[in-house]
Formats: structure tokens, C-alpha cells, sequence
């Protein structure tokens, strides 16, 4: 990372130069038209080095882009040192500047290719390991609950990167699931969502796992309280609580307080953030739910992507091209959100793991050398499971004002191939439908013919889609545990060459400080009217309107 803003780089005023030029002039169907090799040009087959049936297809012929925008774009991220940045990443140099910590979560699955000096990165095989005893040990009924009884529910606590992973996860690769070992995620502090998990349990046969990083995380420690009531409620005696309460954190001493031995803790360390910390101890549910071996196939696709990262030349780059066809669109095209839709419906937690991976990591505007960006950064990240985006927010897409990216993302075979896999043949009928539609449209002369000569204008221009909206696709034989662990990583480097471009530190995250400071002192003034101090009339009024109708 060169310091610079990224509007100082040459590269950078060179593709303002290529957009002001041709913005209005760049068509994909001319594109096409003009180029019948284009499809082969702007696609790239991933495969591991480690196993060779772990693989991605990338196809992202339909971008506005050209050979010379891809060039310039390359360009700059030369110009912003990405590779040696990322190298500095993998060798455990402290990227995190704020906190002064390394960014490792590639640590978590390396399986001894890269060399990495940093304090725990040794201790990573040990925790891998009580993290395969234990969920062996769960899974075979070895581990018992306080009644003698197998463990059949398992409850993760925790919230934002203690959550999300191990929900999309487990979501995912759901066909690799112990179908008698139900997994519950409470993460809200509504006591909604834990007085509803609850219901669904039996104490003698629940297992609580309480996630976080910190072991300080208001709601996820009132969850843990809660889980912890309920359960001595039947249970009785605090002893049980052994055998039922296991905690994922950084903070022993914390656990320790809280009431869960060391023994029945999952360590991890201070660099692995909790946006990526899937990996780490944080993933023992999805160990628990895919079992151990499933677990590491996953951990051992996401290090396939990690060598492919570290080793190929940028043009040739996953995470490079999909970070600069993303600069490409943020930076110079106006778009503010980018669109991920999985036409998987295993993959219907995708878009909400990586609305934190990518707006918590690159929802910035202050750069690592303390100036203010005079450009867009992190892009608003949002998406839905095809077909059901097609029945819910495809017209804005196809024919909103807005400009929306899209990575569509299938798998060329289902795990589900019922009806002889009709089903799955109208859903990639879907996949690949929409990015056609959305890159050439449909044109006032071909609606006109189809609507015949009667047809009023105002139709027959409603009917008109504009295209030249682009997207990118991504494919893969299968979704199995390696091939989701390299598509996670793969979207992790995106968002780290990102944000070395812009200039920002990924890994810290200050913005979700205030509200909780604010909130922790709202709460101690929501008993009576006279309590509320130090607000604007709007907080002051909304706090009193609670205060009408609480009843404790
Ligand atoms: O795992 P913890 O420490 O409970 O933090 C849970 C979440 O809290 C905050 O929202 C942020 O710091 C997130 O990055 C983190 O994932």
C-alpha cells in the first residue's frame, strides 16, 4: 500500500480518462458482436493445486469492460502494491494498524505451506484437534449430557462473525449433515430469539456453545446468561453446567469468570477477525454439523484458493479480477451496491455472511494514513437465492435507474437431483437467463414487432430493457465442503485487494463503537421520563413513548 489516496494514482486517472471517454460507448452486444473470442478472453478456470476436483469457473465476459480497462485496472493495483501488501498479510506482519495486529485468518488453514511467525499460529493444530475429539465425541454419543443422555441440539450463541459463518456454513453444506444432530443459532439480543430456540430444546440433551471473540458482547453474554438459567432451571446442579456450556473465545479469563472451564474452551487469537474467523474455533458448530472431516476438507479448499492468491499473476488472479471489475464499477461507474445471487438454495445465507465480511471490512472513508477518501469505497453488499430474486427485486435490476454489479453464482449439479433434476434444470435455465437479459436487453423494435403495430408507445417503451447491465458468473461442478471453502476465500482476498486500493485498514472496526456506547447509556435511563437526560427531542419523545406502555 503506497499511502497515496488511490485518486492520485496515474492508473486511476487513466481509467477516469477511459470512462469519461467511453461510458456512453461501451456496449456488451457490440462487445460481443465484435469480438467472437470474448467469452474465452474474459473467463478463467480455477483449480487446486491440492485436489483438482475443487473447482471454480469465472466468466466475466459480460462487464463493460475491455482488454485495455482490465490492463489499466491491473495497472493499478501495481501501482497500489497489492502483492506485496498481501505478502506482508500471509508473512503475519501487523496490517491492522489501529490495533496493531496481524490479519491471519489463512493461518487457521495452512497446513504448513506458508511460514508464518506469529504468537498462537503454531498452537492452530492443537485447537483443530480438541475441535475434532470433541465433535467426534458429540457426534458418536461418547459425549453425554448430565442425565446420561446423547447430545441432539446444539445452540451456538453469538453474533456478527460468531454467527455468520457458522450459519451460512452450515446452511451450505447441509447435505453433509448429521440429520439427527439439530443445530440452533442465537444471535439477536430479542429475547425473542432465544425464548424460541428454547422452546425447541431439551435440557439433557443440549449442547450451548457460547461464541466470541471478546467474551464481552452485550448480547451474546445476556443470551449466555439466559441459556445458562434456563438450563439449571432443570438441571439443578451448577456442576452440570460442564457438560453442557463450551465457549469459542480469545478471552479465558472471561470464560473462566463466566463459568465454563478452560477445558471446555476453543481458543483462538487476537488476528483472527471476527468477520473471518469461520475457520477457527468459532467454526466447532459447523465441525459439530458436517463433522470434522467435512470441516477440514472445508478449511483445505479455502487454502487452495489461498496459494492461488499468493502464487498467480494478477491477470490471471481471481480475487484481483473480481476486486478491480468491482473498483471498476464503484469507482468510476457510480454503483453503490453489488449484488451476490447464489441460484443454490444452500447458498441463501451467502449474500448476509458477506454484507459483514465486506461492508465491515471496507465501509470506510478515512484511509490508513489518516486522510479523508475523495472516492467511494466499500460498495453496499445485498443479494438473494435464485429464482425467488426474480419474483422479489429483478425489475429494479432489469429495469431500474440504477446500475447493480452482479456476481451470479451456481452449481453446474445439484445434491437434491429430484424429478430426474427437472428442477435443477429450470433453475440454471434461470442463471442463465438473467445475466443474458441483463447485458443485451431487448430493444424497442423487437418489442414492437412482438407487441404488432397497434401497440400504444407508452407500452411498447415499458417493454423496452436497456441492457448493457453487466455481471459476472461464477459456476462449479458441485457445492462440496472444499469448493465453498475456496468460494469464501475467494471473496475474502476480493475484499482485501479492495481495500489496499483504497487505501483503508479491512480489519478494524470502529464504526460499531458509538451505537453500542450510546445504547449502554440509553439503558440505564429507560426506567421513568425523568431519567431520560442529554438527547435531541426525537430520542427524548421516542424513549418517553416506551416508557408509556413498559411494563418492566
Ligand atoms: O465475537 P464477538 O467478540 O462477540 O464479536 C461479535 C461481533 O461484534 C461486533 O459487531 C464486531 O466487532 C464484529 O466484527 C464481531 O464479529
Amino acid at each position: 500500500m503506497s499511502g497515496r489516496l488511490a485518486s492520485e494514482y496515474s492508473s486511476w486517472k487513466k481509467l477516469q480518462g477511459i470512462y469519461d471517454s467511453q461510458k456512453s460507448t461501451l456496449v456488451l452486444k457490440d462487445l460481443f458482436t465484435q469480438d467472437p473470442e470474448r467469452f474465452a478472453k474474459f473467463s478463467k478456470d480455477y483449480i487446486s493445486k491440492d485436489d483438482p476436483s475443487t473447482t471454480l469457473f469465472l466468466d466475466y465476459s459480460k462487464n463493460l469492460i475491455t482488454q485495455e480497462v482490465i490492463d489499466t485496472l491491473l495497472g493499478l493495483v501495481r501501482e497500489a502494491e497489492v502483492e506485496s501488501y498481501r505478502d506482508k498479510m500471509f508473512a503475519g506482519e501487523h496490517i491492522n494498524t489501529s490495533e496493531d495486529r496481524a490479519v491471519l485468518h489463512v493461518a487457521l488453514r495452512n497446513f504448513n505451506d506458508f511460514s508464518i511467525q506469529e504468537a498462537g499460529a503454531d498452537e492452530v493444530a492443537g485447537v483443530l484437534e480438541h475441535m475434532k475429539q470433541f465433535s467426534n465425541a458429540v457426534r458418536s454419543g461418547e459425549w453425554k449430557g448430565y442425565t446420561g443422555k446423547n447430545i441432539t441440539t446444539i445452540v451456538n450463541i453469538g453474533i456478527g462473525g460468531s454467527d455468520l459463518g457458522p450459519v451460512m456454513v452450515t446452511e451450505a453444506l447441509k447435505p453433509y449433515s448429521k440429520r439427527d444432530l439439530t443445530a440452533h443459532f442465537v444471535s439477536n439480543i430479542d429475547g425473542t430469539h432465544i425464548a424460541e430456540i428454547l422452546r425447541l430444546c431439551d435440557p439433557e440433551r443440549t449442547l450451548f456453545i457460547i461464541a466470541s471473540k471478546t467474551f464481552t458482547t452485550q448480547e451474546t453474554i445476556t443470551n449466555a446468561e439466559s441459556a445458562r438459567e434456563w438450563f439449571l432451571s432443570s438441571a439443578g446442579d451448577k456442576a452440570h453446567v460442564a457438560k453442557h456450556f463450551v465457549a469459542l473465545s480469545t478471552n479465558t479469563k472471561a470464560v473462566t469468570a463466566f463459568g465454563i472451564s478452560s477445558d471446555n474452551m476453543f481458543q483462538f487469537w487476537d488476528w483472527v477477525g471476527g468477520r473471518y474467523s469461520l475457520w477457527s474455533a468459532i467454526g466447532l458448530s459447523i465441525a459439530l454439523v458436517i463433522g470434522y472431516d467435512n470441516f477440514e476438507q472445508l478449511l483445505k479448499g479455502a487454502h487452495g484458493m489461498d496459494k492461488h492468491f499468493k502464487e498467480t499473476p494478477l491477470e490471471n488472479n481471481l480475487p484481483v479480477l473480481l476486486a478491480i471489475i468491482g473498483i471498476w464499477y464503484n469507482d468510476f461507474y457510480g454503483s453503490q451496491t453489488h449484488a451476490l445471487l447464489p441460484y443454490d438454495q444452500y447458498l441463501h445465507k451467502f449474500a448476509d455472511y458477506f454484507q459483514q465480511g465486506d461492508m465491515e471490512s471496507n465501509g470506510k472513508f478515512i484511509t490508513k494514513n489518516g486522510h479523508r477518501v475523495n472516492y467511494e469505497t466499500g460498495p453496499i453488499i445485498w443479494g438473494a437465492s435464485g429464482t425467488n430474486g426474480q419474483h422479489s427485486f429483478y425489475q429494479l435490476v432489469h429495469q431500474g435507474t440504477k446500475l447493480i454489479p452482479a456476481d451470479f453464482i451456481a452449481p453446474a449439479t445439484t445434491h437434491n437431483p429430484i424429478a430426474h433434476s427437472k428442477h435443477h434444470r429450470i433453475l440454471l435455465s434461470n442463471f442463465f437467463a438473467q445475466p443474458e437479459a441483463l447485458a443485451f436487453g431487448k430493444t424497442e423494435e423487437e418489442v414492437r414487432k412482438e407487441l404488432g403495430p397497434n401497440a400504444s408507445d407508452t407500452l411498447v417503451k415499458s417493454k423496452v430493457f436497456e441492457g448493457n447491465r453487466p455481471s459476472n458468473s461464477i459456476m462449479f461442478p458441485l457445492l462440496t465442503p472444499s469448493t465453498l471453502g475456496a468460494l469464501i476465500a475467494l471473496y475474502e482476498h476480493k475484499i482485501f485487494v479492495q481495500g489496499v486500493i483504497w487505501g483503508i485498514n479491512s480489519f478494524d472496526q470502529m464504526g460499531v463503537e458509538l451505537g453500542k456506547v450510546l445504547a449502554k447509556n440509553i439503558l440505564a435511563q429507560l426506567e421513568k421520563p425523568e431519567d431520560v437526560k442529554g438527547h435531541d427531542s426525537s430520542t427524548t419523545g421516542l424513549i418517553h413513548y416506551y416508557q408509556k406502555f413498559r411494563k418492566e
